[in-house]
């Protein structure tokens, strides 16, 4: 069973809201869908491995209405709750890029993890998001302790720029360290930031490119993995998590790295094209 931990927050996506023009209407197309990225890789995976998304959400109609969104996509969830669920407004741009303004609400509460809910992981998936806060942070490295000693793989994705500045050099190292990930997922501002920070990895470091080919680093070689280019972009927002669901499948079914991130890559396509994440 894939287990992925984190937000399970809802995204209000704007179609054309990246340039507001203050004081006034601003006319465009407003979707709200599930979003968060643990949640949309759960999603993304499900219909392919058995998937648990584990995370804390509010006790409102919202989080209601967000857990029927993942168990419809096959998802099996489990749920600590807080106050308030999570919500991020997604502003789109002409080409599908997003700026984000981003309201953690429950997501950034969760707590020591029920190890039951635990049992049967091959592959814990946990993006940095978690680790912003102290008490979320100790639950994470502790599921990640504890799956790693039954056997599992654990992935993390570095998630954003913006947590990496927040958490700094000395934390972000001191959680690879703990969790010491066999798989490490990245963009390329993501990535930059992590060489600026001097942070290294035993394990394979996939660094995502947009259009351009992803970067396979392991054990001190560097792979490049064409994607097949998408020019009419709608949305981006979700590709990352689409790509690493699409990698943790196929690795799941046996595939080496290259082919992980190859089916990785056709899995973000499918995202592109839609607005919200899949
Ligand atoms: N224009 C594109 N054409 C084809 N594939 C793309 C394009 N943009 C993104 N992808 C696919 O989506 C993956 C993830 O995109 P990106 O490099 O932007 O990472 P990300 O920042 O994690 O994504 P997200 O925007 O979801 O946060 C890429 O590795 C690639 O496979
Ligand atoms: O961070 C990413 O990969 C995303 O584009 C997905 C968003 O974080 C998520 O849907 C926001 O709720």
């Amino acid at each position: 069973m894939l287990i992925v931990i984190g937000d399970l927050v809802a995204d209000l996506i704007v179609l054309g809201g990246a340039t507001l023009e203050r004081g006034t209407d601003n006319p465009a197309e407003v979707r709200l869908t599930r979003g968060g990225s643990a949640a949309n890789v759960a999603a993304a995976a499900a219909s392919a491995v058995p998937t648990r998304f584990i995370g804390c959400v509010g006790v409102d109609p919202l989080a209601t209405a967000l857990i029927a969104d993942l168990e419809s996509a096959g998802v099996d969830v489990r749920v600590q709750r807080a106050e308030r669920t999570g919500a991020i407004v997604v502003l789109v741009d002409a080409v599908g890029e997003r700026t984000m303004i981003t309201d953690r609400g429950a997501a950034a509460e969760l707590a020591a993890i029920d190890p039951a809910w635990l049992t049967g992981a091959r592959w814990l998936h946990l993006p940095l998001y978690g680790f912003a806060e102290p008490g979320s942070r100790q639950a994470l490295t502790d599921a990640a302790t504890s799956v790693a000693a039954e056997g599992g793989c654990v992935s993390v994705d570095l998630s954003s720029v913006a947590t990496l500045r927040a958490l700094g050099a000395r934390a972000v190292a001191e959680v690879l360290r703990r969790i010491s990930p066999d798989v490490v997922f990245a963009n390329r501002d993501e990535a930059d930031v992590a060489g600026s920070f001097g942070l290294t990895t035993r394990g394979v470091l996939v660094v995502k490119r947009g259009p351009e080919p992803v970067l396979v680093h392991e054990r001190g070689a560097v792979a490049e993995i064409a994607v097949d280019p998408v020019d009419d972009v709608l949305d981006s927002t979700g590709a990352g998590d689409a790509f690493a669901a699409g990698y943790i499948v196929a690795a799941l079914a046996g595939a080496d790295a290259a082919a992980a991130a190859r089916a990785g890559g056709v899995r973000a396509m499918a995202a592109l094209r839609r607005a919200g994440a899949l």
